[in-house]
């Protein structure tokens, strides 16, 4: 059966820890996004990789510690990176396209949406997407820095059937096995516990940034999206096909059978609420109880300064955060209709949808809360 894959390859994967990218590396990962491609499978690659492949290049003795050097270190690194990608896998007769990404990408609803749509056609012209942060632009407050939780984010934002991050370790292990040779590996994880933390260690290698921790993060954002998450070593031929079949060499993370849809997902988990409704206890029992829309009637006030399709906090007389959804109206319009029925609501404003917060558009917080407690 036909799926969709995304690969994560880290930097200690494709680069010496001198800097430079190690083409035979590129050249092995391409053979191998090759064979699952072969199969029928729509394959999507995360890569890290630009800094390391860039620094040497670009003078620095070892890669750059400061933001602007290392971003400066990206851009020279990724055209080599890309250009790699391009030909060893067009060796196999196989488009590499690149999309590089930043956090914004996936808050702002519009942007995802124009990524994802590019992705499609990508893939429907049996391309390879290739992915990565855009370093040059990213600046501290957005930055991922590793690519760990990007190809999570990834995942979960083309509903891919696996996520597969390779690194130079077989999976993860109960202490980092370059310190503790006698820890052993976890084959499969259904829930993240706070003791698997304290297990997870960080960077291997000054070329890696993350560690087994930033992989974890990436297993929670894999998880609560529903997506099934593979962390292993692929070193031999025929190993992605291995671990896509579930005889890779590392470990499983196995998400809970039931997921938010990917609309609410994206209401919950990756949204940047940009102002605040405040409701009545009717409307309160009308959300959390009664899998109600949030109406007129039940709403006090509105604060922020957003627009109609951008989300909001649903606050309680109380000030409690009961959860957070679209809103379809604009501060103004919510003014003017707030405490009023239905019908006359109708009257004072031209609106898309009489609905305040549609139910389908709506994430209660008890819901986060749970997803942060299975973490
Ligand atoms: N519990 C653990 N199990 C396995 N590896 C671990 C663990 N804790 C820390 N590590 C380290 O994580 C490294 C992989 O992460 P990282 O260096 O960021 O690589 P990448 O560039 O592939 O993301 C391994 O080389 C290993 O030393
Ligand atoms: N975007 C950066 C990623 C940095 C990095 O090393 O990430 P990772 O391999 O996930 O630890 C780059 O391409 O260099």
């Amino acid at each position: 059966m036909s799926k969709r894959i995304v690969v994560k390859i880290g930097s200690s994967s494709l680069t010496s820890e001198q800097g430079g990218l190690n083409r035979n590396q590129v050249k092995f990962f391409a053979d191998e996004l090759a064979s699952l491609h072969a199969e029928g499978h729509q394959v999507l690659l995360v890569t890290s990789g630009a800094i390391a492949a860039g620094f040497r290049r670009l003078g620095y003795a070892t890669r750059p510690k400061l933001v602007h050097e290392k971003q400066a270190a990206a851009a020279v690194g990724q055209a080599l990176l890309m250009q790699a990608y391009q030909e060893a896998l067009g060796a196999s007769g196989i488009a590499a396209a690149q999309i590089l990404l930043t956090r914004p990408d996936f808050s702002n609803r519009g942007r995802a949406q124009n990524a994802t749509r590019t992705i499609e056609e990508l893939l429907k012209q049996q391309a390879i997407p290739i992915i990565n942060e855009n370093d040059t632009v990213a600046v501290d407050e957005i930055k991922f820095g590793e690519n760990d939780s990007l190809s999570a984010l990834v995942a979960n934002l083309v509903k891919a059937d696996g996520l597969y991050i390779l690194t130079d370790m077989d999976g993860l292990y109960t202490g980092d096995p370059r310190k503790m040779p006698e820890a052993v590996r976890i084959e499969s994880v259904d829930t993240l516990t706070e003791e698997l933390y304290q297990m997870a260690g960080g960077a291997g290698s000054s070329v890696g940034t993350g560690g087994m921790r930033s992989k974890l993060d990436a297993a929670r954002i894999a998880m609560r999206g529903g997506v099934p998450l593979f962390v292993g070593r692929v070193s031999e031929s025929g190993d992605l096909q291995a671990a896509a079949a579930g005889r890779g060499k590392g470990t499983y993370f196995v998400p809970a059978l039931h997921s938010l849809s990917a609309k609410k997902h994206w209401v919950g988990f990756l949204s940047d609420p940009q102002g605040k409704i405040i409701v009545d206890g009717g409307a309160e029992d009308a959300l959390l109880n009664r899998g109600s829309s949030l109406l007129p009637a039940g709403i006090t006030a509105a604060e922020g300064d957003f627009h109609p399709g951008e989300v909001v906090e649903v606050v309680g007389s109380d000030g409690r955060v009961l959860g957070r959804g679209i809103s379809n109206y604009a501060p103004w319009q919510i003014t003017a209709v707030a405490g009023l029925s239905t019908d006359e609501a109708r009257k004072r404003v031209d609106v898309a949808r009489i609905e305040v917060i549609h139910r389908d558009e709506w994430v209660a917080a008890t819901i986060l809360k749970e997803a942060h407690a299975n973490e």
